[in-house]
């Protein structure tokens, strides 16, 4: 299996003097090309810091970071920028969408800045992931006009258009009620099963039993991984409680 991020001994600290504080404490991990990976444990363990450390969204201070085979600390602000932009997708519990724009023109600004010149290619791409997503109706509609789990569906195709090799969710279905989180779920389920890696910070032994690898944080440091096999539609229950059990076992 080919590595698409691969994080050597992470160490990323916040504050000044006596409040200095080692958030991330030395941690090291993997994702594959293609992998479906969550990350669990207590609120303030580490796991969104991890991401952004990851994502190359901060710089660590310690240890390194290397994404497809490039050392994120070598790149320059904009080699950096443009890494991310291209190659990796975020998903948040919010999307950050735009107010005085539509879900169509919300979609396609990013590449549009990028890329003026291919406008109708990229629209055409924002419609068929919005068909994807089942949203081509709403295309129109104004952000205020769409229900949560809508507007995940219209984060996920921003997250998508510039083909990413991984997407990153923080909490991507902390905001929805349990339908609208388990649709968007099927999604990235979806998405991952076309190859695309998916990263994913949550609370939720729901959302985390789809992936195939848990990795349990606790203090800044991994403590436990939890494998699954990759999701085949059968069985959901049992890896539900496969996961609950092991938060039980390290205490979450
Ligand atoms: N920019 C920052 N400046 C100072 N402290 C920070 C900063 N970002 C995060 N922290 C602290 O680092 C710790 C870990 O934060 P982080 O958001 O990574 O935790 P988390 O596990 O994702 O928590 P939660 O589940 O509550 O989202 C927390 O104590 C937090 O207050």
């Amino acid at each position: 299996m080919k590595k698409i991020i691969s994080g050597e001994h992470i160490v990323k600290t916040f504050g000044e003097g006596a409040e200095r504080r080692r958030v991330l404490d030395g941690v090291t991990v993997d994702i594959n090309e293609g992998e479906f990976v969550a990350v669990m444990g207590p609120s303030g363990s580490g796991k969104s810091t991890l991401l952004f450390a990851l994502s190359g969204t901060d710089n660590v201070d310690g240890g390194k970071v290397v994404f497809d085979g490039k050392d994120l600390s070598e790149l320059g602000e904009k080699e950096l920028a443009d890494m991310r932009r291209r190659q990796m997708g975020f998903v948040f519990q919010q999307p950050t969408l735009l107010r005085n724009l539509n879900i169509l023109d919300n979609i396609v600004l990013p590449s549009m800045r990028d890329n003026r010149k291919n406008a109708a290619q990229i629209t055409k791409k924002a419609r068929m992931l919005m068909a994807r997503t089942g949203i081509a109706e709403l295309e129109k509609r104004d952000i205020t006009q769409v229900s949560g789990g809508q507007l995940q569906r219209a984060g996920i195709c921003r997250a998508l258009m510039n083909s990413p090799k991984i997407i990153f969710g923080d909490e991507p279905t902390g905001a929805l009620n349990s339908k609208s989180g388990q649709e968007i779920m099927d999604l990235l389920t979806e998405i991952n099963a076309d190859g695309t890696a998916v990263m994913l910070v949550t609370h939720d032994a729901q959302v985390a039993a789809r992936t195939e690898r848990i990795v349990f944080m606790r203090d800044g440091q991994i403590v436990s991984e939890l494998k699954l096999p990759r999701l085949g539609g059968a069985d959901l229950d049992g890896r539900v409680e496969a996961v609950t059990e092991k938060m039980r076992e390290i205490g979450i």
